[in-house]
């Protein structure tokens, strides 16, 4: 593999204090204009000096998608939509955005386009199936995927786009839906470094951090690594909740001495306390964090690394994905291991 890169000299860029600074500043950027794409912009005689902004694409409008999408067109970006639910795309209308009724037709209309995908399959579909994005792809274009998605697969798309002319950045996020709609993600990316710069003003936009890893399928491999970490963590400190109350501890002092300690993570403050109360009201979907866990395993297998830890995480996964907690967020993990699901389970 080639080795990650991750220098402080471009791993790190915080946004201006308001999007309204950050686009102008953007805008005026000479890398961020249609001109880079090499894009024909505009019947109409251009004014001497003056770049117009390229059009940009979203494909995909869930729970991260929305908010993303919202923010670039908070920010003045001129935004073109598609998802396959078209509703979902009638509030981002409201706010200006346009639409095309498929994401060949969004990607032949606009300069870059972005994906935010469920999965390998839903991507590949969206990017390379009938009337997908390949269909409207051609130079001077570029196809930016932030879905998570596997290493294979992410090549596969990269083969896809690459052969029409197009360039191609893998972009998967860490951080969830609040981190989506306060533009607070991390970018972990791979593939066309001059894709990157070019894309670099609009994740500056939708996140506060990005990392350049290289090749594509390094940023595939970041993002399942780290996930395949959370999802474990979470497991072990569902164990933590329902152990410490069964032995008469009160879970809520629990997650208060975690909070003070050494293992302190935001993911416990935030969803410990309503997970104590079974609520899981759904940031990051539980299907997707097993999905997560599944292509990390596969990832492992590549590599003859052993992951026994994630392995059982994983498993615990599909005994509350098998109870209908799938659309739940994934911290209902714990409803696996609470005694009406071990005792279905051990019948
Ligand atoms: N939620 C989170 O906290 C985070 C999620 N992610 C990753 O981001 C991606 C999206 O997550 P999220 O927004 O939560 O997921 P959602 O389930 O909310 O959204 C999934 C999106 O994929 C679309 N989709 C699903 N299947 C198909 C298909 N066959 N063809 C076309 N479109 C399809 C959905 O369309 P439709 O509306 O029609 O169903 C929807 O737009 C996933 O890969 C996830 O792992 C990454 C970081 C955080
Ligand atoms: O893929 C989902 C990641 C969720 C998070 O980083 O909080």
């Amino acid at each position: 593999m080639t080795s990650l890169v991750n220098s402080s000299h471009f791993a790190i860029h915080r946004l201006p204090s308001s999007f309204s600074t950050a686009i102008a500043t953007h805008f005026n950027s000479p890398r961020f204009s249609r001109h880079i794409f090499n894009v024909s912009v505009s019947s109409q005689p251009q004014q001497q000096g003056i770049e117009t902004p390229p059009r940009v694409g979203f494909l995909g409008l869930g729970i991260m998608g929305s908010p993303m999408a919202q923010n670039l067109i908070k920010a003045g970006v001129d935004l073109t939509v598609w998802n396959r639910t078209k509703s979902k795309c009638d509030a981002l209308i409201t706010l200006g955005a346009k639409y095309k009724s498929s994401p060949e037709e969004v990607a032949a209309s606009c300069d870059l386009t972005f994906a935010m995908l469920a999965d390998p399959q839903s991507a590949m579909d969206v990017a390379c199936g009938k009337y997908g994005v390949a269909n409207g792809m051609g130079p001077g274009k570029g196809y930016v995927d932030v879905s998570t998605v596997d290493v294979d697969t992410s090549k596969l798309i990269n083969g896809h786009i690459k052969s029409t002319g197009a360039l191609f950045l893998e972009a998967p996020v860490s951080g969830s839906k609040k981190p989506a709609e306060d533009g607070q993600l991390i970018f972990l990316t791979a593939g066309d470094r001059n894709l990157y710069e070019t894309a670099a003003p609009l994740l500056d936009i939708m996140g506060k951090s990005k990392f350049y890893l290289g090749d594509v399928g390094n940023g595939a491999a970041m993002k399942l690594v780290v996930n395949m970490i959370m999802g474990s963590m979470m497991a072990s400190f569902s164990e933590g909740l329902l152990l410490s109350e069964k032995v008469g501890l009160d879970p809520k002092v629990l997650v208060e001495v975690i909070s003070q300690g050494a293992i302190n993570a935001p993911m416990y403050t935030t969803k410990g306390p309503s997970m104590i109360k079974s609520h899981y009201p759904t940031a990051f979907p539980l299907k997707h964090q097993q999905k997560d866990l599944r292509l990390a395993l596969g990832l492992a297998e590549s590599v003859s690394q052993s992951i026994p830890i994630a392995a059982a995480a994983n498993e615990l996964y599909k005994v509350a994905k098998s109870h209908g907690y799938s659309d739940e967020d994934f911290s209902a993990v714990i409803e696996a291991l609470k005694t009406k699901f071990q005792n279905t389970e051990n019948q």
